[in-house]
């Protein structure tokens, strides 16, 4: 890369940085993208760098594959139904330990590597979220999932808090109904609860797909731009993880969130390259 070349990728980024500069960016990380150090090392760097340009990103992290595998260890079986989680309360323990204890945790040092950034949080924490007791369709049917909730309610204060002081919030989302009883929420819809509340310039949710297929598995049918009529249309026909996912980017985009985006966490550095590039990456969600 001669010089020349190298200007010019750095002053690509100049339009996004002076768009960006100074909005809250929440950024969904999840557990299939935590594939392996160096890239959750790069993931980290990412959100570091974001900082430091004077954007405040938000980090809502999964966990869904670490949660499983210490499942099995424990011997405690588990089955999803429509991309959600049948959650008993031996099976909550289990996500709460391994969300806040565990993924949480590595995730919160990866960022101080380069700082003393990242505070980690759950849903528990200063009433952040409040769940609701929800159910799933599966052929029609409403199915009981156990101890697994929706927001229902984000009380943004201990986010805004940290945010003011120049930290990276990094939240876990197990989150209490109003009698106090701990609910499992997928993350993919608790961060699109939480950009909502925190009026995000953007969400960003990172999976190990390069993006949405409207005919899956046809690897011809990435999409790359769909608005939220569009994806209303296309959610009865999608799949297992994606559900909740494109629900997700459709409550966020119809709840005033300008643009969510589905990106490929097998890249390394995809939030940099979504957010600094101009052709982005992955599936861009927006309000029509
Ligand atoms: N239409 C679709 N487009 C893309 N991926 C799909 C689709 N339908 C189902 N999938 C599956 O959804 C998975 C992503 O969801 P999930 O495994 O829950 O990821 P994460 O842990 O990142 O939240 C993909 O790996 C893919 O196998
Ligand atoms: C209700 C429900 O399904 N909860 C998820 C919470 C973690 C999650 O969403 O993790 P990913 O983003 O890695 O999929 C679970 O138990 O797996």
């Amino acid at each position: 890369m001669t010089p020349h070349d190298k200007a010019a990728v750095l002053i690509e980024a100049l339009p996004w940085l002076e768009r960006f500069h100074g909005s809250t960016v929440v950024i969904k990380y999840g557990g299939n993208a935590m594939i392996n150090p160096s890239l959750q090392a790069a993931f980290a760097a990412d959100i570091v760098f974001m900082r430091y340009v004077g954007i405040k990103p938000v980090v809502v992290h999964g966990g869904g594959p670490q949660i499983s595998r210490m499942l099995d260890r424990l011997g405690i079986e588990s089955e999803f139904r429509g991309g959600l989680r049948v959650t008993t309360p031996e099976a909550m323990d289990v996500v709460r330990m391994v969300l806040t204890g565990q993924v949480g945790r590595e995730l919160v040092g990866l960022i101080n590597q380069h700082g003393p950034f990242a505070v980690g949080l759950s849903g528990e924490d200063a009433k952040l979220f409040t769940a609701v007791k929800r159910t799933t369709l599966v052929d029609g049917q409403a199915v009981d999932l156990g101890q697994v909730g929706d927001v229902d309610e984000v009380d943004t204060s201990a986010v805004d808090d940290l945010i003011a002081a120049g930290r990276i919030p990094v939240v876990a989302t197990v989150a209490p109904d109003p009698d106090g009883v701990v609910h499992n929420v997928n993350a993919d819809s608790a961060a699109a609860a939480l950009a909502e509340a925190l009026g995000a310039r953007k969400l960003v949710v990172l999976t190990d797909v390069p993006g949405l297929y409207t005919d899956w598995p046809d690897t011809s049918s990435l999409t790359t731009r769909i608005d939220a009529d569009a994806l209303e249309k296309l959610l009865p026909r999608l799949e297992a993880g994606m559900v909740p996912k494109m629900e997700a980017c459709l409550r966020a985009v119809r709840g005033g969130v300008p643009a969510a985006h589905v990106v490929d966490g097998r890249v390394a550095h995809s939030t940099l390259l979504e957010v600094f590039t101009s052709e982005g990456i992955g599936t861009m969600v927006v309000p029509q």
